[in-house]
């Protein structure tokens, strides 16, 4: 069998100990396949467990016991050079684009570290081309963002400033913590379709982290439902949505807001807290 992309196996993780320990994680086994590249979807409530598990593929926390290996390699024992290979091939986008920019560098910077320490250029001129043909890719023009500062940037851009700062790097794997749970629906609209351009024309794959199954259902290959650190349910994302088979995973669909074509909205009716009276039935 082909070694694939990334596999997690047994991975457990138990913050804190003796009758502190919550164990975040437990027995996790989960993989991508390398060859086509596909949309993996994490998707469980607040505190299933879906951020530390990016945590551990990312890096940033060890496991208490399992592995996480990327092309049959284990990450723990990654040398300094594989560690860098990793970091390029395998990136990150956050919920919460605002929080890893510094606030007193131009947008520019980004970009320019990024170009700098993966040494993708050999000169400014070629650096200026990867960089906006990464742009391109997310709809974006660098005489429109790079000499900005982040605050200047509406939460959409910044979102895609992120995505493009990803492509840039030609990653195989973008692991996507909930990215687009602080933006509108017309930049979540523009967000997903980026990802699923990046699929499919640039053949990079996604761990798609969420709790809204709604944006699972629209893009994503197959699913994954983590509850209370265990995956209690995968399969295909439609089939698991359309037919669920474990009680939790009924529940969490269960909840999915369905839009009802029957009700009209009254646009000068009052806004009210339950939403109840700005609706006429
Ligand atoms: N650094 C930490 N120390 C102690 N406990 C932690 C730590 N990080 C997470 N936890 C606990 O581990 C469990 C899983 O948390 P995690 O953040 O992975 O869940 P999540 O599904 O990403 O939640 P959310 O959607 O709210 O971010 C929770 O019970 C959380 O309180």
């Amino acid at each position: 069998m082909p070694e694939p992309l990334l596999a997690v196996r047994g991975a457990t993780k138990v913050y804190g100990k003796r009758q502190n320990a919550v164990t975040a994680l437990r027995d996790v086994d989960l993989t991508i396949a390398d060859g086509a590249a596909s949309i993996t979807t994490i998707a469980g409530e607040s505190g299933s467990g879906k951020t530390t598990l990016a945590d551990a593929i990312l890096g940033f926390t060890g496991l208490t016991s399992g592995s996480i290996t990327y092309r049959g390699r284990d990450l723990a024992g990654l040398s300094r050079r594989g560690r860098l290979e990793y970091r390029r091939e395998v990136q990150a986008i956050f919920q919460d684009p605002f929080g890893v920019y510094n606030p007193f560098y131009r947008m520019r910077h980004i970009f320019d570290v990024a170009v700098r320490r993966f040494d993708l250029a050999p000169d400014k001129r070629a650096a200026q081309r990867l960089v906006d043909e990464a742009l391109a890719v997310v709809g974006l023009r660098a005489d429109e963002v790079l000499d900005k500062h982040p605050h200047q940037l509406s939460g959409g851009q910044r979102q895609r400033m992120m995505m493009a700062r990803a492509y840039l790097l030609k990653p195989r794997l973008i692991v996507a913590d909930e990215p687009v749970s602080m933006v509108d629906a017309s930049v979540r609209a523009m967000i997903l379709d980026i990802m699923l351009r990046l699929r499919d024309e640039h053949g990079i794959s996604f761990l798609y982290i969420t709790h809204d199954l709604s944006t699972a259902y629209q893009i994503g290959d197959d699913i994954c439902i983590l509850y209370r650190g265990e995956i209690v349910e995968r399969g295909e994302t439609r089939a698991v949505i359309d037919a669920p088979q474990h009680e939790y995973s009924k529940l969490l669909i269960g909840s999915i807001p369905v839009p009802d074509p029957e009700v009209v909205w009254d646009l000068d009716a009052p806004v009210s807290l339950t939403g109840e009276s700005a609706r006429t039935p």
